[in-house]
């Protein structure tokens, strides 16, 4: 996946980039991203699935640079509005929208629908406080790894279940973390520490996946 101790990772996420380095940081190895080859094209991400889209983001930069590369394609699905917004979730709110006003507009279709989950349905924590929880979700991420020599992907998918809170919490990670209550841990996603999130995460989950899948590949 490398070349000279670096990862190339086709995204413009500044929150994916932080814990791509993050991760492959403990492997000693550096990631570079679209931010480091500004002059890329865009990607139009109009795939049905988040696999498709993560292997035409690794396919495009791969062809465009000549070198390996990973792409990440992950999304939040709440189960009270049908699975939304999916692969839709960085441009629920419009394109490119920021993380705020999709996390209100994600808290505006909840209460439109009258989104609740029964506390004592919930296996694990509950808010301490007065927050409520209005619908369990999960986050997914698809992973591809092109190699444009052989024209090959290697790809991997991780998912993490949440609930849904009225009430954001944290400061960590980026994108709804803020509002994804993991009953697991008795915070959201926003409050753990970047190896937690990692241990736990879709991101996380998919990567050690791809990583297994690769070691045994030698
Ligand atoms: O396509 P790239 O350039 O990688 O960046 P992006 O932000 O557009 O990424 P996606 O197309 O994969 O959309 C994923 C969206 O899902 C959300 N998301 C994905 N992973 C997340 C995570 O770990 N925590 C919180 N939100 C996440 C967040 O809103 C992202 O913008
Ligand atoms: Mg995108």
């Amino acid at each position: 996946m490398t070349a000279g101790g670096t990862v190339v990772v086709a995204t413009k996420n500044a929150g994916k980039v932080r814990e791509f380095a993050h991760a492959f940081g403990k492997m000693g190895l550096q990631v570079v991203s679209m931010f480091d080859y500004p002059d890329l094209p865009d990607i139009v991400e109009d795939g049905a699935t988040f696999s498709e889209n993560a292997r035409k983001k690794a396919k495009t930069v791969a062809e465009a640079l000549h070198m390996m590369v990973l792409a990440d394609d992950s999304g939040l699905e709440v189960e009270a509005l049908g699975g939304r917004p999916g692969i839709y979730s960085a441009r629920y709110a419009g394109e490119s929208a920021s993380d705020a006003l999709n996390n209100a507009k994600l808290l505006d279709e909840l209460a439109l629908e009258g989104a609740a989950v029964q506390r004592d349905t919930v296996q694990g924590s509950i808010p301490q406080n007065d927050s409520l929880l209005l619908s369990k979700a999960r986050f997914v991420c698809a992973l591809a790894l092109y190699n444009p020599s052989s024209g090959s992907f290697v790809e991997a998918e991780g998912t993490v279940e949440g609930f849904i809170t009225d009430t954001p919490s944290g400061a960590g990670g980026f994108g709804y973390d803020p509002l994804f209550w993991l009953a697991s841990h008795g915070r959201t996603m926003a409050e753990l520490s970047k190896d937690e999130k990692q241990a736990i995460s879709h991101r996380g989950q998919a990567l050690a996946s791809l990583l297994i899948q690769l070691e045994n590949a030698q």
